[in-house]
């Protein structure tokens, strides 16, 4: 079971709700994707009805909400967006998303430190979406973030893990769950993020643009769940040359990798 700050998961697949064709098939695709916890941008939702055709379906499926400050363009944006959230939705878990640049919507690293270290001092569970900076990362930690959201490509991209190497560093280097969130378009992607020992990742586009999002969705449970279990079981070394696989002994005592 995967713990961060105060609550438990059993699912270690995220899902974000922005994309979907209708709000029927958001939900029906988050309840397939066996996911507890599900990310909205506060821009998307409307705070003062309570049918919100967004926040309803989200409140009766029963799974956490992870509110982001998506949108906003600066730490006091993002602060803004943070405080309306938890006045709003009676949750201190906030998901920092702060990207000034709209064609690529990179998250901004100072910015996003300068939030982060304001809403911790203010009691909020912080997620801060980065760049997949292991430098950075530490330093949010330092702050009291509770988990780091470090990108695998550009939000919507699809292109899965182009910050690969540097996401090794910065689950070597974790003391907090590294959540792997954005640019994760295959089911492959997110079991190789699993299978590099991310605690979990966050999907939205993937699930929602593909022509059927609820049999998306249980393709990449399945996904995160067997990354996940060959993480756990150890996978073998990868080696340049020819390793035989039946070798001339009967079994061996230690495999060989
Ligand atoms: C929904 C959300 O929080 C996004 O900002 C997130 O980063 C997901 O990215 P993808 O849409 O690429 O899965």
């Amino acid at each position: 079971m995967l713990k961060i700050a105060d609550k438990t998961f059993h699912s270690r697949l995220f899902s974000g709700t922005g994309k979907f064709a209708n709000p029927s098939l958001m939900t029906d695709a988050i309840l397939a994707s066996g996911t507890e916890l599900v990310t909205m941008a506060m821009k998307r939702v409307d705070l003062n009805r309570a049918d919100d055709d967004i926040l309803r379906p989200l409140i009766d499926a029963g799974v956490n909400l992870l509110p982001n400050t998506s949108g906003a363009g600066t730490a006091e944006e993002a602060v803004f967006a943070a405080k309306l959230a938890r006045e709003a939705l009676g949750t201190h878990w906030i998901k920092l998303e702060i990207h000034p640049d709209p064609k690529y919507l990179l998250p901004d690293p100072i910015e996003t430190l300068k939030a982060a270290e304001e809403l911790v001092k203010d009691g909020f569970v912080v997620l801060p979406y980065i760049h997949a900076d292991p430098v950075l990362c530490k330093r949010l930690e330092q702050v009291g973030c509770q988990a780091v959201m470090p990108l695998g490509a550009p939000i919507g991209s699809n292109k899965g893990l182009k910050t690969r190497d540097f996401l090794e560093i910065i689950i070597e280097q974790a003391n907090v769950p590294v959540i792997v969130d954005a640019g994760i378009g295959a089911p492959s992607h997110a079991a190789e993020a699993m299978e590099l020992g991310a605690d979990a990742v966050l999907v939205n586009t993937a699930i929602a643009v593909s022509p059927n999002p609820v049999a998306m969705a249980e393709a990449f449970k399945q996904a995160v769940r067997a990354g996940r279990m060959a993480y756990e079981a150890g996978l073998g070394g990868v080696s340049h040359a020819a390793v035989a696989s039946s070798p001339l002994t009967a079994f061996l005592d230690e495999p060989v990798c």
